[in-house]
């Protein structure tokens, strides 16, 4: 019965999907002009728009049929929710750079001054994991195709670097000349070096890429003749090392060491001679990421000393204590210094209606780029806009790349909210309320997770509060993520809670909602927030206890297995388990694992394969919670035990606790790219997403 229900639904969805493609056209005549990209490359499909219906004519149709309309009201919003047509119909509100690491919220509100935006520079600590999260109302008509374009230039890119010193000295002649020429693939070196106490020559002309190095070093002199001639000659697999050297009229000393890989070179020259003396010492060092320098001259003819120091990460800063002469060509060194385009990124975020919350869009992971030839300050054009290229919204903001972030204070101060910092740390519980507050004001408009950390005994209280029933989105497992660590690195914190603030719920699980018609790309990020939520808490150092009061299934079960110990509230109607069988998935192998450190391999065997939900009596028979207590008792009873976990030496615990969870751990960490590739073509196939259709179908239905 349930299965016809849903075919035929499914059919009427597909409709409904297909005329909200056929929208398209409609929305391209309403809205303001396209943004000129002259970046993006135009593919043409060749594409025919469907025929045009309206908002309305969507609502109409079928329109008696309820749980469509339930559907509809999903995708398409209940209709208008600003009819000013001055008032766009697309707004986007805000960009966030959501990273778990980072030490406070990065966003940036795109209804104010955006010329100011530009001038902003927005701090991003090199490797890190990082997304971005769009917020966006649609107001009137359903919109279509929606992209975020995000180009990427480098702001005072200095792919190239030319270096020439020229020094001629005449207390019986000196000559110099150094040239460096690098970018990021290249580096040639050449040195010439003349002095006439009788006569010396040296040249040094090193070049070098990344595949291959080679370095020519020729030197004659004269007091009584000295030749020295070294080659060296070096690719991927191949070194060459060719030094000759003899002399030892009126002394002349010369070593050199070159030492290469592929990742670095290091030559030292030092070169001594006593016609009256002169002494050079000449130091490489350089890596795909950074070049230093050091050339010391010291002559004594009535005494001239040169020192040269450049130190440059082949891109940004460089210093010189001497004379700096761009590029002879000049044009070179114009166009190193004008921004260059590194990267377009294009996300595509999908059709949606009008309604009256903010939608959000949320990025793939990225990996912020890492080492000191990447640091420095990045332009960045944001285009959100649609296949009809429409400009919804275009601003420019600043990235920047620093090895670490800027402390937490100015970080938080740049995003206003320093007052509500002091102010908290003034009622001496400074991590828990400023926490709070930068929650209540940045990471949502709605917070779903209130931390309360007690200073008098350490221990910090995670009520999740996300209703109805605290099923874990993408949001909530990035803020818990982000609380779970904040609390990790907070030295008063000695342990942690969690439990629910929802009635009769602890968790309902992951959000279906984020793997139900999601794209690839979202079911990917998602699967990877899943991920380090686990990662996190099964890994955790300090002491955690979950205080289980209400329904726990599936992810809601995971989280509480990742505990070291579980309360459950003692009432019949409560249940607890990995039932991920029902709903037609499959639990991967980290949930199992941590099912199966709990409770043994027979109990996991069972449990998993009929998706077992334990009542709370069944649950502390099999070993998967500790302990059962009327559920007024629940958080304080947990807070009791924590006092008597917090007893025990906390280092012996933690490597103890280490020691038991490692292996399991490393498993995922070892495999997690695989991982989410895999949930992500199995949660995406046909017949999983009907499974999933099916199940929530069937939970609306329940409810009906
Ligand atoms: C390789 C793949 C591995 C994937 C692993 C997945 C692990 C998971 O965690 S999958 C999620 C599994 N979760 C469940 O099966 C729980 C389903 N929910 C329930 O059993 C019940 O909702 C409840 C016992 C938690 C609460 O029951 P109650 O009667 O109080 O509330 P409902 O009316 O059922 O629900 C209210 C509302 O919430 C929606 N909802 C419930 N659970 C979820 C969920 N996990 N994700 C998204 N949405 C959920 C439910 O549909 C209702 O929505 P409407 O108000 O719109 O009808």
């Amino acid at each position: 019965m349930l299965g016809l229900d849903v075919c035929e639904f499914g059919g009427q969805f597909l409709e409904l999907l297909w005329l909200t493609v056929c929208y398209r056209g409609i929305m391209a005549d309403k809205e303001g002009t396209a943004p000129v990209h002259e970046e993006e490359d135009e593919t043409d499909l060749n594409y025919q728009a469907p025929a045009q219906k309206t908002l309305q004519e969507i609502q109409e149709l079928d329109k008696d049929d309820e749980s469509l309309n339930k559907y509809k009201q999903t995708l398409l919003g209940t209709g208008p929710v600003v009819l000013d047509p001055s008032i766009p119909n697309v707004q986007v509100t805000r960009l966030t750079l959501m990273c778990v690491q980072a030490p406070g919220p990065i966003t940036m509100d795109l209804t104010g001054d955006l010329e100011a935006l530009k001038k902003q520079n927005f701090t991003m600590k090199e490797g890190v994991d990082y997304r971005v999260k769009i917020h966006f109302k649609v107001n009137r008509e359903i919109v279509s195709g929606l992209k975020y374009v995000h180009l990427t230039y480098r702001k005072g890119l200095r792919d190239q670097l030319s270096l020439a010193l020229v020094l001629d000295m005449n207390l019986d002649q000196l000559s110099l000349a150094l040239v460096l020429d690098t970018n990021l693939d290249q580096l040639s070196l050449a040195l010439v070096l003349d002095t006439n106490l009788d006569q010396l020559s040296l040249a040094l002309v090193l070049d070098t890429n990344l595949d291959q190095l080679s370095l020519a070093l020729v030197l004659d002199t004269n007091l009584d003749q000295l030749s020295l001639a070294l080659v060296l000659d070096t690719n991927l697999d191949q070194l060459s090392l060719a030094l000759v050297l003899d002399t030892n009229l009126d002394q002349l000393s010369l070593a050199l060491v070159l030492d290469t890989n592929l990742d670095q070179l290091s030559l030292a020259l030092v070169l001594d001679t006593n016609l009256d003396q002169l002494s050079l010492a000449l130091v490489l060092d350089t890596n795909l990421d950074q070049l230093s320098l050091a050339l010391v001259l010291d002559m004594n003819l009535d005494q001239l000393s040169l020192a040269l120091v450049l130190d440059t990460n082949l891109l940004a800063e460089f210093s010189s204590s001497l004379y700096l002469t761009p590029d002879p060509v000049s044009q070179g060194f114009e166009q190193a210094v004008n921004p260059s385009l590194l990267d377009k990124a294009v996300y595509m975020v999908g059709s949606y209606g009008p309604r009256v919350e903010e939608h959000e869009f949320i990025t793939p992971v990225e990996e912020a780029p890492k080492g000191l030839i990447v640091r420095g300050i990045y332009h960045i054009k944001s285009y959100f806009t649609d296949d009809d290229k429409t400009d919804h919204l275009s601003w420019e903001w600043n990235l920047q790349i620093k090895k670490d972030w800027d402390s937490t204070e100015s970080c938080i101060s740049r995003l206003g909210v320093l007052s509500l910092f002091s102010a908290s740390c003034r009622h001496g519980r400074p991590y828990a309320l400023s926490h709070v507050a930068f929650n209540d004001r940045h990471l949502s408009t709605s917070s779903k997770i209130k931390v309360d950390l007690d200073n008098s005994n350490g221990i910090a209280v995670m009520k999740f509060d996300n209703p109805p029933v605290n099923s874990m989105s993408l949001d909530f497992l990035t803020e818990f993520s982000i609380n779970l660590e904040k609390l990790e690195l907070d030295k008063s914190c000695r342990g942690v809670i969690l439990t629910s603030a929802q009635p009769r719920i602890f968790s309902a699980g992951l959000d279906i909602m984020d793997m139900y018609g999601t794209s690839p790309e979202h079911c990917g990020a998602f699967w990877k927030a899943v991920q380090d939520m686990w990662l996190k808490l099964y890994g955790y150092s300090k002491i955690t206890i979950a205080a289980i009061n209400g329904a726990s299934p599936a992810g809601g079960c995971l989280m509480a297995l990742c505990c070291d110990y579980r309360i459950m509230a003692d009432d019949p109607r409560y249940s607890i388990g990995l039932n991920e069988t029902q709903l037609g998935i499959v639990a991967p192998f980290w949930f199992k694992d941590t099912l199966l450190n709990t409770v043994g391999h027979r109990t996991t065997e069972l449990s998993l394969q009929m998706g077992i939900m334990y009542h709370a009596h069944e649950a502390l028979k099999i070993g998967l919670v500790d302990q059962l207590v009327p559920e007024g008792k629940v958080l304080s009873t947990a807070v009791e035990t924590l006092g008597t976990w917090l007893a025990v030496p906390g280092h012996a615990r933690e490597i103890s606790k280490s020691m038991m969870r490692k292996p399991t751990v490393d498993k995922l960490l070892a495999n997690k790219e695989a991982d989410i590739k895999n949930f992500v073509s199995f949660i995406t196939k046909d017949s999983i997403q009907k499974s999933l259709g099916m199940y929530l179908a069937a939970l609306k239905k329940k409810k009906a």
